[in-house]
């Protein structure tokens, strides 16, 4: 299978603090990567350096190393970071509607690309909320706001509002923290159906949500890349004997 990222050698800092140390890892197409490991060990800085959204806080750079997004160096001078991050869609961890209707939030992006034409808006929204499953539960209430709908809902509102941009790649950084288990269970269903057309990037402390979902786990710790490889041996099996301790709880 192919790669959809290839990253390679990075090392990454806050000012002068390094956060990553000389990380590689492919990450492959229309699969599931789970990126796990103690808090500050560096998981989002790493899933916020496939899109380079990192670029908006002062002091943050890459120190070395490089990224391809399929096959595109992205920390070229001349890339287009507005089409990177279309490419690159992301989903957070505390669901963040806009203060619009279920319809406008799926809209947004396309509205500021200047896209506006009411048939072309209409497929789209209806396509991205059957593709993050919540057409069936909005499809009577689109203009309502999306303040209405409940956090799992919000959640999945929020991943239809990053597909509608038809990206390859999704990176969610922890897109469950905030929901209760039956909202969890319903992303996780919708992750699956989902990799069918995007490569997904998750950070995820739920290591059973990690076992469950994806196909290749990476674990980190204290910046650094420790073990990566198919989940079921990350889990079941794991080489490295700090990755075992975490991964059987001894510690994180
Ligand atoms: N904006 C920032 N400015 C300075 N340091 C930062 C910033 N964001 C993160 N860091 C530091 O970088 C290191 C890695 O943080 P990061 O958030 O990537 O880790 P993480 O594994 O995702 O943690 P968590 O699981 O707690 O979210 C930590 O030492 C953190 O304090």
């Amino acid at each position: 299978m192919q790669n959809a990222i290839q990253i390679q050698n990075v090392s990454f800092a806050y000012h002068s603090k390094q956060v990553l140390h000389d990380v590689t890892l492919d990450i492959p197409e229309r699969e599931i990567t789970a990126f796990i490991g103690p808090s500050g060990c560096g998981k989002s800085t790493l899933l916020r350096c496939i899109n380079r959204i990192n670029d908006r806080i002062s002091g943050a750079h890459i120190v070395g190393g490089s990224i391809h997004v399929r096959g595109i160096d992205i920390n070229r001078p001349d890339i287009d970071l507005q089409e990177l991050r279309r490419q690159v869609g992301m989903v957070f961890q505390k669901y963040n509607p806009f203060a619009k209707s279920i319809y406008e939030n799926v809209a947004f992006s396309l509205r500021v690309a200047g896209r506006n034409k009411r048939s072309e808006l209409d497929e789209i929204v209806e396509n991205a909320l059957r593709g993050s499953a919540l057409w069936d539960e909005v499809k009577d209430r689109l203009h309502s706001s999306a303040f209405g709908l409940s956090g799992g809902q919000q959640q999945r509102l929020c991943i239809a509002r990053a597909i509608a941009n038809q990206p390859q790649i999704l990176l969610m950084d922890e897109p469950c923290a905030a929901l209760d288990p039956l909202a969890t269970l319903k992303v996780e269903e919708l992750l699956v159906e989902l990799k069918k057309k995007f490569t997904i990037v998750i950070v995820t402390h739920n290591m059973a949500q990690a076992a469950r979902c994806s196909d290749r786990t990476a674990f980190m710790y204290l910046g650094k890349l420790i073990e990566y490889g198919p989940s079921m041996q990350i889990f079941e099996s794991p080489k490295d004997p700090q990755t075992e301790a975490y991964v059987t709880g001894t510690f994180g």
